[in-house]
């Protein structure tokens, strides 16, 4: 009896089965294949030191990606050339496998001359396609590692008028190649009115200079209204004013990732609704200031990070 309830039960599946076997299981095929392989992103992080470029990345993704990182001196800083340097975590969410590279550039803009500062790093992205390219040319293409360059944070200071000559130029170099996003840092150091000014500001120059920074997909059209509306505003809010902090302090009874002052807490994201993915410290420039009602404690991310090693 039980045999044949079990065969009648794999004939069942079976027909199940038979019943999708077509083309219209192929997104399913390649939905499943890809969530099991994993995706690689490449994301790199350029400005001069000290913009929180570490900061930004160690909140969006939950992780200390920079334990190893030696800070230099003034003086060993004079010497310095523009490096690259790699990190690497894999992380996993709902089943989804991520290979996440942070590519830092340290010593970008720091000089004291930063003539074609940008081109070690144009190199780097060149080298990537090249090889990238060769990998698909050659024989074995089932298992390549993709080490393109997809993304680029480039940090603008808040504390000039608008964008300086070596942010244009490093927008320009790149722009054909990479995916740039520019956020201005530290958007904590002004009011809302001079974020708005700034941004104002460098939207214009980057339509003056004829920069190509990245342009967010259309908005489906068969998605709600509210759906679309945020999409609006997102892309209105472009470039992105930031502020990055590794502390959890506590506001208004919330666990919150935030900056305490003695004036008060920069808020960031609630803990309970933390998402590393999903989450973003990219802020439109409407932050709010609490009461400081708690203490700073230093963020743990052993105990929030999913990344593996
Ligand atoms: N006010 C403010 N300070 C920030 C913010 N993000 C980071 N900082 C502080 O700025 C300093 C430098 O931050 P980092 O994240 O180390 O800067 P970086 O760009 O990675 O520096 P390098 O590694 O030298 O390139 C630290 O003291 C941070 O705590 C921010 O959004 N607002």
């Amino acid at each position: 009896m039980i045999g044949l309830n079990a065969n009648t039960a794999l004939a069942s599946l079976m027909s199940q089965e038979k019943q999708y076997v077509g083309f219209a299981t192929l997104p399913n095929q390649v939905h499943r294949k890809s969530v099991k392989k994993g995706f690689d992103f490449t994301l790199m992080v350029a400005g001069e030191s000290g913009m929180g470029k570490s900061t930004l990345v160690n909140s969006l993704f939950l992780t200390d990606l920079y334990k190893d990182r030696k800070l230099l001196n003034a003086e060993e800083r004079i010497n310095q050339t523009v490096e690259i340097i790699k990190h690497t975590v894999d992380i996993e969410e709902k089943g989804v496998k991520l290979k996440l590279t942070i590519v830092d550039t340290p010593g970008f803009g720091d000089a004291v001359n930063n003539n074609e500062c940008w081109k070690p790093i144009t190199d780097y992205i060149d080298q990537q396609f090249e090889q990238y390219f060769r990998d698909e040319s050659g024989l074995n293409r089932k298992n390549i590692q993709d080490n393109r360059v997809h993304c680029c944070l480039y940090f603008i200071p808040p504390f000039g008028h608008g964008l300086r000559p070596v942010d244009v130029e490093f927008m320009k170099a790149l722009h054909e190649k990479v995916n740039i996003i520019p956020l201005i840092a530290k958007a904590d150091c002004l009011t809302p009115n001079e974020i708005k000014k700034l941004k104002d500001r460098v939207r214009e120059e980057i339509d003056k200079f004829g920069i190509k920074v990245y342009q967010f997909p259309e908005c489906d059209s068969d998605e709600d209204e509210e759906f679309k509306q945020l999409d609006k505003e997102l892309k209105e809010c472009t470039p992105f004013a930031v502020i990055g902090s590794n502390t959890v302090v506590e506001a208004r009874g919330q666990r919150v990732r935030g900056r305490l002052y003695p004036w008060g807490i920069v808020e960031g994201i609630s803990e309970e609704h933390v998402d590393p993915l999903a989450h973003s410290a990219v802020h439109s420039g409407d932050d709010q200031v609490g009461q400081p009602d708690g203490e700073s404690h230093p963020h743990p991310a052993s105990v929030h990070s999913r990344c593996g090693h």
